[in-house]
């Protein structure tokens, strides 16, 4: 469970990105897929995170310390039809700068709405962390939306699809609801245990 969680910085440039080496984890996928309403769910603060029905909410990099303890990081969507070329142009600069330059980034949650099927998007930003040696977890949002049986079937499906383009082993993942609050224990689990590993580095 989390304790105490607080907004510290929105940014467009990576450099000025807080500095304190605490562990980083950072939650990117498509808008609208349900990035900063996991944060909200995660901290149990529902204002936290700025969350919006229109796909394109979040516009920068967001910091959010966790337990004084480590960061969770809030990203713009990718995917987003309505943005300009030029727009999604410095998007993707920006992105990728914080995923490349980011030295205490432990790991990236990729966001997957557990209704739709694998996107081609989706994969190849996948594809692009896995060739910069960036692991990853992926999350399945919303899973509020279907029923116990059709999850299951729905994340099977997906690693099917991803064994079919090549993937030979499925990431870890994560179900998840925010708007009924399932899945959070797991997942934070799941941090706490890179963040014990970290330490334990350290040490
Ligand atoms: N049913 C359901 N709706 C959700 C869930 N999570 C998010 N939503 C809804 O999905 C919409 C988008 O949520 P956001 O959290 O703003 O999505 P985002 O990924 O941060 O979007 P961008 O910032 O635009 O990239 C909102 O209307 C949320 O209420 C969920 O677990 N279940
Ligand atoms: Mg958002």
């Amino acid at each position: 469970m989390i304790r105490k969680a607080e907004f510290v910085i929105s940014n467009t440039a990576v450099d000025r990105c807080p500095k304190e080496p605490l562990p980083e984890y950072a939650f990117i996928g498509r808008s609208n897929v349900g990035k900063s309403s996991l944060i909200n769910s995660l901290t149990g603060q529902r204002h936290l995170a700025k969350t919006s029905g229109r796909p394109g909410k979040t516009q920068l990099i967001n910091h959010f310390r966790i337990d004084d303890n480590w960061f969770l990081v809030d990203l713009p969507g990718y995917g987003y039809a309505r943005t300009s070329k030029k727009d999604k142009a410095a998007f993707q600069k920006l992105i990728r700068a914080y995923f490349t330059q980011r030295k205490q980034l432990l790991a990236a949650f990729v966001l997957i709405d557990i209704r739709h099927e694998p996107q081609p998007i989706d994969l190849e930003f996948m594809e692009w962390l896995h060739d910069h040696q960036i692991p990853f977890a992926l999350i399945f949002t919303k899973a509020d939306k279907l029923k116990p049986g059709a999850r299951t079937r729905a994340t099977e499906a997906y690693f099917k699809a991803m064994a079919e383009v090549g993937w030979v082993e499925a990431p870890p993942h994560f179900v998840t609801s925010s708007s009924k609050n399932f899945g959070q224990e797991e997942l934070l689990n799941y941090i706490e245990g890179i963040n014990a590993d970290f330490r334990a580095g350290q040490a």
